[in-house]
């Protein structure tokens, strides 16, 4: 059998932890890099990870995609703030009836993607991993790292399972990482913005790790306030999101290791925040659909000023 060749569109600390352990797992793979390219061509990837540290002395490493191969699965994995290099990115390196794998966090993304490529499939990746670039070609795997998939189709139809969502699958498992199928690409999102847009948007505004927000009753009421106007916002546009997975979050979060989210670490360290994929899209969505989520635009509104501040 002919093995599936992988590029990764920015190779940080989601990028850079899958790639490696595809490449590990036996597959070609190719990484875009960007302020660490130097250092990853000379000295390769380090991953330190619960679950085993390895290195990757040697990767093909690029600066610019005209020199790289066409491949034929691409990985998204830049921030969704440098979503506008898809344009130039993309195409070069994708193969006709290839597959580009989204797998950053928001909603919408897949849509962008199609305005961009044809001929290829659409998967979109809701990643439950908590992982951290630590140095130039250094990454830090915390905890979890399972991948739940979906394929796009036009406006979020249903698609069943296809034989590329089981192809990717394939390559992943054997690679170490756990998948879990969906048949609604578009539930999927909306089930991970029940944990990103209340937990990101207030450890940024709050100055709070997880734990924090949940061991204040006040702080808690917002949470869960912010996770149910997520799950109207999903009704808007047809989805059902059940009230025990609201609870299964809140559950979740309170066993998970105190967690500093990965937009505060952005802010803490002064770069862009990903809030229009995270919270722009979803309540523009919304109200397109005619439900207004206040509470959401209210947390986008705030997180638009903290973040141009920054910037000046
Ligand atoms: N980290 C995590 O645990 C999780 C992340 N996600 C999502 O995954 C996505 C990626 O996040 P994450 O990996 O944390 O982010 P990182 O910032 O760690 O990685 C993004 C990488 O893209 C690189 N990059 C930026 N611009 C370019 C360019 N023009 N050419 C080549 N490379 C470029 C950056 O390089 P440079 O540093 O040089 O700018 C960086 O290494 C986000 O949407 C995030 O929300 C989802 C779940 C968990
Ligand atoms: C929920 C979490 C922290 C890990 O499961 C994550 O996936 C994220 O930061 O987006």
């Amino acid at each position: 059998m002919v093995k599936r060749t992988y590029a990764i569109l920015g190779t940080g600390a989601l990028g850079g932890f899958y790639g490696a352990k595809l490449q590990k797992s036996g597959l070609e793979v190719h990484y875009l890099l960007k302020s660490d390219y130097q250092q990853v061509r000379e000295n390769g990837l380090i991953i330190e990870s619960k679950d085993g540290d390895f290195t990757l002395p040697q990767v093909n490493a690029y600066n610019n995609v005209e020199k790289m191969p066409q491949c034929d699965v691409v990985i998204v994995s830049l921030k969704t703030t440098q979503n506008q290099l898809l344009r130039d990115l993309l195409p070069p390196i994708v193969k006709d009836n290839g597959t580009v794998l989204v797998l950053q966090n928001g909603l919408d993304i897949e849509a962008e993607v199609a305005e961009i490529v044809s001929n290829v499939s659409i998967i979109g990746g809701l990643c439950f991993l908590c992982s951290n670039k630590v140095a130039p070609g250094h990454i830090h795997h915390l905890d979890y790292g399972q991948i739940t998939l979906g394929e796009y189709t036009s406006n979020y139809q249903l698609t069943g399972i296809t034989q590329k969502m089981r192809e990717v699958t394939a390559d992943f498992e054997n690679a170490g990482i756990s998948i879990e199928l969906l048949e609604d690409l578009l539930l999927g999102r909306w089930k991970k913005l029940v944990w990103n847009i209340p937990y990101n948007g207030l450890s940024v505004i709050l100055d709070a790790r997880t734990d924090e927000l949940m061991a204040d009753i006040h702080t808690r009421q917002l949470v869960e306030n912010l996770m149910w106007e997520v799950a109207a916002g999903a009704k808007s546009t047809g989805r059902i999101i059940p009230e025990s997975f609201i609870q299964t979050m809140l559950d979740y979060t309170v066993k998970m290791k105190p967690y500093r989210t990965s937009m505060k670490i952005d802010f803490d360290e002064c770069r862009p925040l990903e809030i229009e994929a995270i919270f722009g899209n979803p309540f523009r969505k919304a109200e397109a659909a005619g439900v207004y989520l206040q509470q959401i635009r209210c947390l986008y509104q705030q997180l638009k000023f903290l973040d141009m501040r920054m910037r000046k």
